[in-house]
């Protein structure tokens, strides 16, 4: 926004008697120093009394090397119009007053408050948006292309980018972050409505689209919520009764990555329609209950992080880049007073505990004393959030503010809030491999040895040989010498970057063949699979599933016969039969036992008959069963074949992470399959 929208503000009586704002009266109102109390005041509320860390010196940013910038947090504020019930408050006024990027928020003329001072606070960006016919309304396309394309700008580049919003509940952090009602396809893709998150993700997708054909892109998206202190897959095909995935993960430290959440799943994604679809199945698993603010109030912390790769071709070291991009909703802030209930009560301390750990954080950061302690650890949403705080990350925040005087408290809160993350310093760097880093600075050595050698040659031939003595000439051969050495150094990287990328691009057509192969496996045992009408039984801790799916389903010629009146005397008695790998397996459902009959160890003529031999076979214990029924298991394999349908031979370079993550998720879907099936029909897995 350029230009202000105060003329449109009420002007304010009490304190400037009657008359608007003018610029000079505004910037002497600036940065207070001392607060005047009202007379016979009973105490000051707590937001009041730190006035004076409004607008600290922001250190500007600086630029180490090309590949490496120290920057601020960049803070932005955005004021949402007053609601309906806000409104109906008899009394409630508008208090905030915008002018550029200062915020100044004005006492209530009916104050209860016990102070009659304006505050004034200075960001990176204010964003007014209380009355959408006024020109100066800052749009969701406004927000998005000051806050959001610069974030996108930096992971293009290799950065790491953070952009969190903060504020009041009900104050318009999912509003800015996703759009209005983002669970519909609609209002996520308006153009009225569409929020910072999927407005980033379309404009990320058009200039992948945009970008050489050498160029190959890897986009990968996680999403997951902070509910009362726990971390819940947003992502994760598990689900509870109520059918939202509600398994709590668990946060580890990596030596060099730092925390990541264990068992978090990460989809790729190759278009914006593929991804939108993740995006509304995790807004509609979000945890939701309404607040006395807001009636669609978002009681987790979100968080959808975009890891964008990029690579090129062989000769081209200098563009390898992998960037991670978090999106944060946080909860909001809410006072536990208000609280109706205990559930509330408890999803209120922990939102708070998460919200206040954020804060020391932020003090502490400020603070910007060597050695001093950040207390990251204190909560898992700072533990999670420690690299965009600080760290390796251009991160920006969001705050989020009502106008209404019935909010002052929080409002002023808030602001103080985001004035003190502005002066939080991050170092971002842009991520490439270390081979490539060394490729790059040796190339830059290379050109600057020349450059001097040559400025040398110019002024040898100039100056010829009377003042272009000895030591020049020593000079120029030192230069040439190490010119030669770094000349070689280069080389020799080069090829061994060279080895590499034929090595990775011959594991790639490895792997290629390998996934085609075991898409041609499935597809057969899935026909296979299609075709028996058998009962199934499975056990769970043979490691290759398939394989064993593939020996109950082709039952050995030679043991025909025996295997038959087995069987038939199984189905007699209720029992369940099963051949695999030279043993037939009886279980006996209602008793929770099996017994297993090795076939090369059977007599049966010793006994009259074979009804006679299977009464007397030993019975052991299961431990536990799980069943469940063919159609199931045709669907879960379908569901892994198609998995792997997506998988066609392609030059994607990054092709090997991708199949490590589609084996993982392979690994996880047969757990599942085993582990997740409650209803007992006709496959089997017994647990013993
Ligand atoms: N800039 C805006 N313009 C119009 N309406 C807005 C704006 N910001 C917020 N709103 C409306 O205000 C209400 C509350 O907004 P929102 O749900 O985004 O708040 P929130 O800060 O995310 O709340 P919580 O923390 O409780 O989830 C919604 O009805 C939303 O549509």
């Amino acid at each position: 926004m350029s230009t202000s929208p105060v003329k449109n503000f009420t002007p304010r009586k009490r304190a400037l008697q009657g008359t608007p704002l003018t610029n000079r009266q505004l910037n002497q109102l600036s940065t207070p120093k001392s607060i005047r109390l009202v007379p016979n005041s009973v105490g000051t509320p707590e937001c009041f009394t730190k006035v004076l860390l409004e607008t600290p010196k922001v250190t500007s940013k600086r630029s180490r090397d090309q590949f490496d910038e120290e920057c601020n947090l960049r803070v932005a504020v955005r004021i949402r119009p007053m609601n309906a019930s806000e409104l109906a408050i008899v009394g409630c006024e508008d208090v905030v007053r915008v002018k550029d990027k200062q915020i100044i928020v004005c006492p209530p003329k009916c104050s209860s408050q016990n102070v009659s001072m304006d505050h004034t606070f200075s960001y990176d960006h204010v964003f007014w948006s209380i009355d959408e016919k006024n020109p100066l309304y800052a749009k969701q396309e406004d927000v998005f292309m000051t806050i959001g394309v610069p974030l996108l700008n930096s992971a293009f580049k290799g950065f790491n980018a953070c952009l969190f919003a903060y504020g009041q509940t009900g104050s318009g952090k999912t509003y800015s972050m996703m759009g209005r009602n983002v669970c519909s396809v609609n209002d996520i893709d308006s153009e009225e409505f569409s929020g910072i998150t999927p407005r980033f993700c379309r404009e990320l997708f058009k200039r992948v689209s945009e970008l050489d054909d050498d160029c190959t892109v890897s986009v990968d998206v996680s999403y997951f919520e902070i509910y009362n202190e726990k971390i819940h897959d947003l992502l994760a095909n598990t689900t509870n009764q109520s059918g939202t995935s509600k398994v709590p993960l668990k946060v580890r430290e990596h030596p060099i990555l730092g925390p990541y959440i264990v068992d978090l799943t990460s989809h790729t994604v190759k278009t914006y329609p593929e991804l939108r679809e993740f995006l509304i199945s995790g807004n509609r698993n979000r945890a939701v209950a309404s607040t006395a603010m807001n009636d669609f109030s978002s009681r987790s912390h979100s968080i959808f992080s975009i890891e964008l790769g990029q690579s090129r071709s062989l000769n081209d070291t200098d563009n390898s880049r992998r960037s991670k991009v978090s999106l944060v909703d946080l909860a909001g802030s809410e006072r536990l007073g208000s609280s109706t209930n205990d559930e509330r009560m408890k999803q209120g301390v922990s939102i708070n505990k998460s919200l206040l750990t954020l804060g020391k954080c932020i003090s502490a950061l400020a603070e910007k004393r060597k050695n001093h302690f950040i207390p990251y650890r204190e909560s898992v949403l700072t533990w999670l959030l420690r690299e965009s705080l600080g760290g390796n990350s251009l991160t920006s925040m969001l705050a989020t503010i009502s106008p209404s005087s019935s909010h002052l408290d929080e409002t002023l809160s808030t602001l103080r809030y985001a004035c003190q993350a502005r002066t939080i310093v991050n170092r971002a760097t842009i991520n490439e491999s270390p081979h490539d880093r060394l490729i790059r600075e040796l190339r830059s050595e290379v050109e600057r040895l020349r450059a001097l050698r040559r400025n040398f040659e110019q002024r040898s031939s100039y100056s010829q040989s009377s003042s272009f003595n000895d030591t020049n000439n020593s000079e120029i051969d030192e230069i040439k010498t190490k010119l030669s050495e770094t000349e070689q150094q280069l080389l020799e990287a080069q090829e061994i970057w060279e080895q590499r990328f034929m090595e990775s691009r011959q594991n790639q057509i490895r792997e290629l063949a390998e996934a085609e192969k075991y898409k041609v496996e499935l597809e057969s045992k899935v026909r296979i699979l299609n075709s028996v009408n058998d009962d199934l039984t499975l056990s769970p801790y043979k490691t290759n599933f398939l394989e064993e799916l593939e020996g109950v389903l082709t039952d050995s010629e030679s043991s025909e016969n025996f295997l038959e009146q087995v069987k038939l005397w199984c189905r007699e008695n209720d029992l369940i039969c099963t051949y695999n790998s030279g043993t037939i397996k009886i279980v006996n459902p209602t008793k929770k036992k099996h017994s297993l009959l090795p076939l090369e160890m059977l007599h049966v003529k010793e006994f009259d008959n074979i009804s006679d031999f299977l009464n007397q076979l030993q019975w052991i214990d299961n431990r536990c069963s799980k069943s469940l029924t063919k159609a199931e298991v045709v669907a879960s394999m379908n569901q892994i074949y198609q998995l792997l349908e997506g998988l066609q031979p392609s030059e994607d370079s990054n092709l090997s992470l991708l199949y490590a993550k589609v084996n993982k998720m392979l690994q996880k879907f047969e757990t599942s399959i085993i582990s997740t099936l409650t209803r007992p029909k006709t496959v089997t897995f017994n647990l013993d």
